[in-house]
């Protein structure tokens, strides 16, 4: 049978609940919520999963370079490409008025797309990044002096990985993920957007920006994290309960690297929301005329 996915050393797996039963101890559906020996293991695999990613990232340089795996060449590129990206998405979603915008950089590493382009467009954006010396370079990086945006600011650094965070509620009008998603097995993946759903305010969304397998995944042993394929990442949004908003290709990086997709997510509303959604805009005039 021909594999669905493979290692960085070149070893196939026959299909994606495989590699996550060798790897995290389940198959990265569901966790697995029984008591027992099989429990254990499976969060102590879980868990070497999740330590090992740490540790090499505790290894790496807290450099533009080092959180772009020594391709520091592509972060113009890359800040090009998203801005292109996020700006229309701001003018529909949120244009007229002068909104407070507030954003949040998932797996923020040093503060790269913070600093590059997050903070120029809103006017308070937190971070989230487990690797505390990564953390600390961002508040450098950041400190007010550091920020030539108004009144813009760095507002909150929170040292945690994304699959023991919880968003404070609406508090988000962007959650942006870039370049850590693949760290997250499938099951904490749909448990952390589930969760931070609940940071979006109403008219917010996510952006994902992630390398893409050409099909399946490829799986890598050195920093513990997957690539996944879109077909992939479709499959995940559905379990999320998000829906793609927009999508594009990054243009302009290497040929030895993986594609780059950017995808603009939205939640998907529940037959009952949309109802409730639909009452509230027609009582919506009586109310403001009463
Ligand atoms: C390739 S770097 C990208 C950093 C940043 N997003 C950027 O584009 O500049 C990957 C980042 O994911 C972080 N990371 C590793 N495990 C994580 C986890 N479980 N949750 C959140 N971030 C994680 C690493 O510490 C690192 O900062």
């Amino acid at each position: 049978m021909e594999a669905e996915g493979m290692d960085s050393e070149g070893r196939g797996f026959r299909n994606v609940r495989e590699m996550w039963r060798e790897v995290i101890g389940c198959d990265g559906v569901e966790k697995e919520q029984k008591e027992g020996s099989s429990t254990v293991q499976n969060s102590n695999k879980r868990q070497e999963w999740y330590s090992k990613g740490i540790a090499y990232w505790q290894g790496v340089d807290a450099s533009v370079d080092g959180v772009l795996g020594g391709y520091g060449n592509v972060n113009d590129a890359d800040v090009k490409g998203s801005e292109a990206f996020l700006q229309p998405l701001l003018a529909v979603r949120f244009g007229g008025g002068n909104p407070h915008l507030v954003a949040l950089d998932c797996g923020s590493g040093i503060g790269r797309i913070t600093k590059n382009l997050l903070i120029r467009y809103f006017n308070e954006v937190d971070l989230v990044e487990p690797v505390s010396h990564f953390l600390d370079a961002a508040r450098k990086n950041l400190a007010p002096e550091n920020i030539v945006q108004g009144s813009h600011k760095a507002a909150n650094f929170y040292g945690v990985p994304l699959q023991d965070f919880s968003p404070e509620c609406e508090r988000y009008d962007v959650i942006w993920v870039q370049w850590c998603i693949g760290q997250l097995p499938d099951d904490d993946f749909v448990a952390f957007f589930k969760k931070a759903k609940s940071g979006l305010k109403p008219n917010g969304f996510f952006v994902l920006k992630e390398n893409i397998a050409k099909s399946g995944f490829v799986l890598d042993k050195e920093d513990q994290s997957i690539t996944r394929s879109d077909g992939y990442f479709r499959q995940l949004f559905q379990r999320c309960g998000l829906q793609i908003y927009k999508t594009q290709d990054q243009k302009g990086f290497p040929r030895e690297l993986f594609a780059v997709k950017m995808y603009a997510l939205v939640p998907i509303l529940t037959e009952t929301t949309t109802r409730v959604q639909r009452k509230f805009q027609t009582w919506a005039p009586t109310i403001i005329k009463s």
